[in-house]
């Protein structure tokens, strides 16, 4: 089938499909807009009156950091690589385990109004700023990535209007944002993510069947290599083993689910400290349900095609437009399933606008320039921003989300380390400890990325130093990187696996963070602020003072 004409599948009930995804999604954010408080405080807007309950919260903690980047990019990834990406689950456990009792505990117990309030009552305002100003720009580099992944595949695909719906969906979202605030957020984060799950389901049940069943579809992904085993390589330059993804996952993990802002918020709106670790051990099985689907996906679409895959056949043009190349070959003959699928991927673009929209929001809003932000914000929401036109030329990776948080997310969750772990650390330290991190992460990042541009993809000499260009994912199949080009010195920093930049990076700020304190003279914190450990060493102590007022037989007679 060739792309003129899949611009024929969309028939008007897709549209209609994808119309009303748009219009319920208004609808729920015009409900709490003029309902209950009517969104009239802060306290409503931003923490939804601290009322909600774990369930949407749990559903809209998946949804925030699910988008069509996830959609779109995981299938590719197993497509080509095979199901080694579905051990980042393992990082799941941890990656959820440590917010639930240490992140949690701490900034609910805190009453914050932001997780940045934190740094500014640990170290000093200069500290929350920075670290403000850090999360805004990781923030709006996802976001851009976030609206336009899907737009620009789509366009590719079906001709849709690019810029028809860029401004659709960051209308609309901009509007239920702001209209129906934290509230309205959750509850069209928990309906798109069951538009996103019935999406998938349905490419995936239509796909098993085009593939002959599921035992046909089963024989075909074991026999073309797509399940693989538990690769326990040590090698931190091999983009995806059990170690990157397991144990750098969790780091990647720690800097979403444990201290960014919008996922934050969303622990301190729940009614009890309990119902937020509730949330947040709910969140769990709704993670492992869409990495399970995305898998699925990218496993069908495996069962269908095999080694001949339209990208090689010249019928699309990159990586990321292949899932919906596949969608529309598979659903043509069923009119409005294009439309839900395309209504599913929109879904999962829409709640992670909104969320980190929200989000933003609450961090400007609290530190009180935010009347200038929002210009900006939605000034930036009408023409491309210039972060997306930068990844409209760079072709997109599905890594390109992930290395952003890697990049920028790691340093985040190293300064929140470093001043709930370290009591010696002082604002000096983590300032310059920040700084040393996005040092680093800009240093690998776009170092890595610059040492796998094509230039250096002619034919390497055996003895070559340089990464084979397999890293960076454009090669379909499994690239094997023979030992004598293994990286080595710079070049390994360069050539590590992108799912390690989290732990590299969070790492960096302790360390620098650590040995600045100690050479500026140590500062303890605040007492109150170490309230996690203060906690538990608090009982403890407590303990021992029972224990040593217990009378012992020999003090008894003495
Ligand atoms: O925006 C996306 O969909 C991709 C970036 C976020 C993906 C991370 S990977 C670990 C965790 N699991 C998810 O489903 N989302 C986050
Ligand atoms: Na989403």
């Amino acid at each position: 089938m060739h792309l003129v004409d899949s611009i024929a599948y969309f028939t008007i009930i897709d549209y209609v499909i994808f119309a009303l995804l748009l219009v319920a999604s208004m609808a729920i954010g015009l409900y709490y807009a003029f309902t209950g408080g009517r969104q009239r405080t802060t306290q409503e807007f931003m923490y939804a009156d601290r009322s909600m309950k774990c369930l949407p919260l749990s559903l809209s903690l998946m949804a925030t950091f699910q988008s069509a980047v996830a959609i779109i990019g995981t299938p590719a990834e197993v497509y080509a690589n095979g199901t080694q990406y579905w051990f980042i689950g393992c990082s799941y456990i941890l990656g959820l385990l440590i917010p639930a009792h240490i992140f949690i505990p701490l900034f609910y117990r805190l009453h914050l109004t932001s997780v940045y309030q934190y740094l500014e009552l640990r170290f000093c305002k200069a500290v929350r700023i920075c670290g403000t100003v850090t999360f805004i720009f990781q923030m709006v580099i996802y976001m851009g990535v976030g609206i336009y992944t899907p737009a620009l595949a789509l366009n590719a695909v079906t001709g849709f209007h690019l810029w028809g719906a860029v401004l659709a969906t960051g209308l609309v979202c901009t509007l239920y944002t702001a209209l129906g605030g934290l509230k309205a957020v959750v509850w069209t984060d928990v309906f798109q993510t069951v538009v996103m799950f019935t999406g998938q389901l349905a490419v995936i049940i239509v796909g098993v069947h085009q593939a002959g069943g599921l035992s046909d579809a089963w024989v075909k992904v074991r026999d073309g290599g797509r399940i693989s085993g538990i690769d326990l390589n040590p090698d931190p330059t091999v983009r995806h083993t059990f170690w990157t993804l397991g144990v750098g996952g969790v780091f990647l993990m720690l800097s979403l689910y444990g201290v960014n802002q919008a996922q934050v918020q969303r622990y301190l709106s729940s009614r009890t400290e309990k119902e937020a670790v509730m949330s947040c051990y709910m969140v769990f099985p709704c993670l492992q349900v869409a990495l399970m689907l995305s898998c699925l996906m990218g496993l069908v679409m495996y069962a269908c095609y095999g080694n001949n895959s339209p990208l090689e056949q010249q019928y699309i043009t990159s990586k990321d437009q292949m899932v919906l190349y596949f969608v529309m070959d598979m659903l043509q003959n069923f009119p409005g399933l294009p439309g839900l699928f395309v209504a599913c991927l929109f879904s999962a673009s829409l709640s992670t606008i909104s969320s980190a929209f929200n989000s933003l929001a609450t961090v400007t809003m609290v530190s009180t320039f935010s009347a200038g932000f929002h210009f900006w914000m939605n000034s930036s929401f009408k023409e491309p921003p210039f972060i997306t036109f930068i990844f409209k030329n760079v072709v997109f990776r599905f890594k390109a989300a992930l290395s952003i948080f890697g990049m920028v997310g790691g340093p985040l969750l190293g300064l929140f380390c470093l001043g709930i772990f370290f009591p010696c650390a002082n604002s000096i330290g983590a300032v310059i400890g920040l700084a040393a991190g996005l040092v680093m992460s800009f240093w690998v990042g776009i170092g890595g990325f610059l040492s796998r541009m094509p230039s250096s993809v002619q034919v390497l000499p055996l003895n070559s130093t340089n990464t084979v260009p397999a890293a960076s994912g454009n090669i379909t199949g499994p690239a094997v990187i023979d030992a004598a080009s293994r990286p080595v010195g710079l070049n390994g920093l360069y050539s590590l696996s992108y799912m390690w930049y989290s732990a590299l990076n969070s790492s960096t700020v302790v360390l620098i963070g650590l040995v600045i304190s100690f050479m500026t003279g140590k500062k303890h914190g605040p007492e109150e602020l170490l309230i996690v450990l203060y906690t538990y060493t608090e009982e403890r102590n407590q303990k021992t003072q029972l224990d040593s007022q217990k009378p012992s037989n020999s003090s008894a007679r003495t």
